[in-house]
């Protein structure tokens, strides 16, 4: 809303800055609108309202100076036609068409008729009141009439602009039918044409450019009180990747499962971009692109802009804040963890939570293969993120089941890469984080060879490259292997090393496989075979929530291996006799308050834990944080 010539000689809100609540402005507006505090601190001004005609009157004669009295009537008096300069004076009780425009506080037709009466909404809204549930009922069907999954997702975001509450009831009560349309595969085109469906900003962007300003730019976001950031510089984004600023659809889709999945408060998570530029061309040459126009900055830019950052969120929001980095470069992604993790709260998802999901499947998938974890032999295409924070994981608990040294246990997973096998000849080439899985052997320059070589039981796609487990691969793989583990977990699905219908197809039904993205049943033979989604959403919102629970100020590996054997506890016999080796979503929010009471124990146990005392049921207390999206009643 814009008042006329705002009162204020000064005509920002900078100038409203300048007055303290002692010097308070005495209002008289439209009846509905009511002023009350602005957010800040440093910008509040006491407010009061009369119903009558526009007038503005201020009370301490020192302001007089600065203001003008504005008079109702015919005039202009919001300035909406004005070409002047004007103040966008915003106020922050909500009440009338500006609480029916607020995502939080919006429940549109599900408004009573007392609170139509109390906040000047009457008349307003046509005349019936309904509930949330039909208001869900309505609004997937309107969702589902849509045979584009993008126009799903442009629907699903609009909701979520428009009610934030029933964008979040929907997606909590649909979340395997809603998934795929706010999470992978279909946020990962929303991605690549973020720039031509670009409406409103859902999150912060900070871009080379803003250096030395990002304490400014982060005290812009209007919620104060944040507990989790998810931040991408988007040069990774899913398997399709660099799609520069545009990847905000990914931290934005993540954050949305915080809450839905994980029950953390909307208000509390914050999406955030990082444009330091993009390589890719076809961005560059876009003329709807949304980011800054020129190539990645160099190294040193970069840890420059990334350290402000770290820096200015850990001054802002305190210790306890969790940054979740996604979808950054192999190059970014490793440093940046190992950089960081000692002094905040930091999370790879790419790296960490990926490796805690594919070990629950593992676990899982060992009660129908058998054996221990130390009797496989595991093979990876990908020795990027995802890859060798899997194979880490997978060390690490061999080595704790078996006690054996670390170096040990990693000789059982073995790596494929763009150059092929990964072993120790080509030891002095190799990126650091690939040097540990630099094992003895002949050098092999295929998949297939690597299989035929290794003879591994489970086989992993990480790599992001689509359609690279080939026929003679997954055959190969069967004719060694009674039940042939396979996961394709390259996002979105067009990048998946093969389907569902491949891997049931050429292992003749007997593969145990699970994919990133989903894929429907499949018939292979007249039975019926369901796959899992092996994808770190059943992981991360858990895991915060566990984090947060706990007060908890650093992750610590053990953390990660007591939410995958937490996820893996929910997969039951009944499951596993499906081929599934993991629980449904439809349970997820149940699940993640399991994960989080194992992660929140964890920490605890590791004395990484601020909250205390512990709370006695850690599951029943996750439980009893976690957001619900009902409507709340208004007085
Ligand atoms: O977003 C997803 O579906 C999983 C993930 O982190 C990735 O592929 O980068
Ligand atoms: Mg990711």
């Amino acid at each position: 809303m814009f008042i006329k010539g705002t009162t204020f000689k000064n005509k920002s809100l900078m100038g409203v800055s300048t007055m303290t609540q002692s010097q308070s402005l005495k209002v008289s507006i439209h009846p509905h609108t009511v002023v009350a505090m602005m957010h800040r601190p440093e910008t509040s001004v006491g407010v009061s309202v009369d119903n009558g005609p526009m007038v503005v009157e201020v009370v301490d004669p020192k302001l007089k100076e600065h203001c003008t009295v504005v008079d109702s009537g015919f005039d202009d008096v919001y300035a909406e036609d004005a070409e002047e300069i004007v103040t966008p004076f915003s106020v922050s009780i909500a009440s009338g068409c500006s609480l029916l425009r607020n995502p939080r506080h919006n429940k549109g037709l599900a408004f009573t008729e007392k609170e139509r009466d109390a906040h000047y909404m009457r008349g307003l809204l046509p005349p019936v009141v309904i509930k949330q549930e039909l208001q869900v009922k309505k609004t997937m069907n309107d969702i589902r009439q849509y045979d584009v999954p993008l126009h799903k997702y442009k629907a699903m975001m609009e909701l979520q602009e428009r009610n934030e509450r029933l964008f979040y009831k929907l997606l909590v009560e649909n979340v395997e039918e809603l998934l795929p349309i706010v999470y992978t595969p279909t946020v990962g085109e929303a991605c690549q044409k973020y720039g031509s469906i670009f409406k409103r900003s859902q999150g912060l962007f900070i871009s080379i450019e803003d250096k030395g300003r990002i304490l400014e730019i982060l005290n812009n976001w209007p919620e104060k009180n944040i507990q989790v950031i998810v931040v991408t510089d988007g040069e990774r984004i899913l398997g399709l990747g660099d799609l520069g600023c545009q990847g905000m659809g990914i931290p934005v889709g993540k954050l949305s499962l915080y809450t839905a999945l994980g029950g953390i408060r909307p208000s509390a998570c914050l999406p955030i971009t990082i444009d330091v530029g993009t390589n890719n061309d076809k961005l560059l040459n876009d003329e709807f692109y949304i980011g800054l126009r020129q190539k990645r900055a160099n190294t040193q830019e970069y840890a420059e802009l990334m350290n402000e950052f770290m820096s200015a969120v850990k001054q802002n929001y305190g210790e306890k804040v969790i940054i979740q980095f996604e979808d950054f470069a192999n190059h970014n992604a490793f440093d940046l963890l190992a950089k960081y993790s000692p002094t905040h709260l930091v999370f790879n998802d790419d790296i960490q939570g990926t490796a805690a999901v594919v070990l629950a499947g593992l676990i899982s998938a060992l009660k129908l293969v058998g054996g221990s974890l130390a009797d496989h032999r595991f093979l990876f295409l990908g020795a990027g993120e995802a890859g060798t924070g899997i194979a880490e994981l997978i060390a690490l608990e061999i080595s704790k089941q078996t006690h054996v040294p670390l170096e040990e246990a990693r000789k059982k997973v073995w790596l494929v890469d763009s150059k092929g096998l990964i072993v120790k000849s080509r030891l002095n080439s190799l990126q650091q984080f690939k040097k540990p899985w630099a094992h003895e052997h002949q050098p092999v320059t295929d998949l297939l060879d690597a299989v035929k070589a290794i003879r591994p039981t489970v086989l992993v796609g990480s790599s992001g490259v689509g359609q690279t487990f080939t026929k003679e691969v997954v055959e190969t793989m069967s004719s060694y292997n009674k039940k042939p583990v396979i996961l394709a977990l390259s996002n979105p699905t067009s990048q998946s090393e093969c389907t569902a219908e491949q891997a049931y197809t050429w292992s003749q039904g007997c593969a145990i496989f699970a994919s990133g993205s989903p894929f429907g049943p499949v018939e292979y033979n007249g039975k019926i075979y369901m796959s899992g989604q092996s994808n770190n959403a059943y992981i991360f919102p858990g895991f915060g929530l566990g984090l947060i629970i706990s007060g908890a100020t650093r992750v610590h590996d053990d953390m990660l291996l007591a939410a995958s054997k937490a996820l893996a506890a929910q997969v039951t016999q009944e499951h596993l006799e499906k081929g599934l080796i993991y629980p449904p979503f439809a349970n997820i929010r149940k699940i993640s308050a399991c994960i989080a009471a194992k992660v929140a124990a964890k920490a605890y146990e590791l004395d990484l834990a601020s909250r205390l005392p512990q709370p006695e049921n850690l599951v029943a207390y996750a439980e009893s944080r976690m957001y619900s999206p009902n409507y709340q009643i208004y007085r």
